[in-house]
């Protein structure tokens, strides 16, 4: 199985501080990666690096065959990225919200399709409330929303289970457990503890470029 992204000697420092240091990481089809770390030790950074977000950084990233630089688009239109904060617009509806969504990865979509994902999610009859009128909980379920929206293979969640109740959490795990078993990626940051599904590659950042992969 060839890995869809992979990461070589790959270093990063902020602020005068070595946040990792010659990492290589690999993650491809089928498979869920789970970056752990104390708070600061450059989980976020690293997410955002391996989603094309943040380029401050050495090493090498490919995507397939070829350097992630030169077929960034066709990367993008690869992934999901939910990151830590929701992302989401307070003064919209949860299904205009998803809309927006929709028109920025330059999907068409249905209100249908939209109606379904909040659905999967456990929003329905919240779907036409400003976010702002919605609980913490409420307003994560909107974003973890985008991940039934449009099919893609990589899916980078940063604390994806940040303000989800018990329920919301084993219903994430097993959407997570389908995606892998149907053949997709997950690069994960969390806090919490995943109920064992499946094998899941570890790699642990340390504090001062201590880096461990498992
Ligand atoms: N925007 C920024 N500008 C400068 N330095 C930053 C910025 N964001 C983060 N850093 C630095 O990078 C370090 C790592 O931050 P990062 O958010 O990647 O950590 P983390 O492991 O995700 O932490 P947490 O578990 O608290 O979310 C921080 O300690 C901080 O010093």
């Amino acid at each position: 199985m060839s890995a869809r992204l992979q990461a070589r000697n790959l270093s990063c420092e902020r602020d005068g501080r070595m946040l990792f240091r010659d990492l290589d990481l690999a993650i491809g089809p089928g498979e869920l990666v789970r970056v752990e770390g104390p708070n600061g030790s450059g989980k976020t950074t690293l997410l955002k690096i391996l989603s094309g977000q943040f380029d401050d950084y050495q090493g090498e990233l490919r995507w397939g065959d070829a350097p992630l630089s030169r077929v960034r688009e066709a990367f993008l239109s690869n992934l999901v990225y939910l990151g830590h904060a929701t992302g989401i617009k307070a003064a919209l509806t949860a299904l205009e919200n998803l809309a927006w969504y929709q028109a920025l990865a330059g999907d068409t979509g249905s209100e249908a399709s939209r109606l379904e994902a909040l659905q999967a999610v456990g929003l329905m009859g919240f779907e036409d409330l400003p976010v702002a009128q919605l609980s913490a909980g409420q307003q994560r379920r909107v974003a973890l929303a985008r991940l039934e929206l449009t099919p893609r293979p990589l899916w980078v969640l940063d604390e994806p289970f940040t303000a989800i109740d018990k329920a919301g959490v084993a219903a994430l795990e097993q959407r997570l457990h389908d995606h892998v078993a149907g053949g997709g990626s997950v690069l994960l940051t969390t806090h919490h503890d995943l109920t064992a599904q499946g094998s899941v590659k570890r790699v642990q950042l340390g504090e001062g470029g201590d880096d461990v992969i498992l």
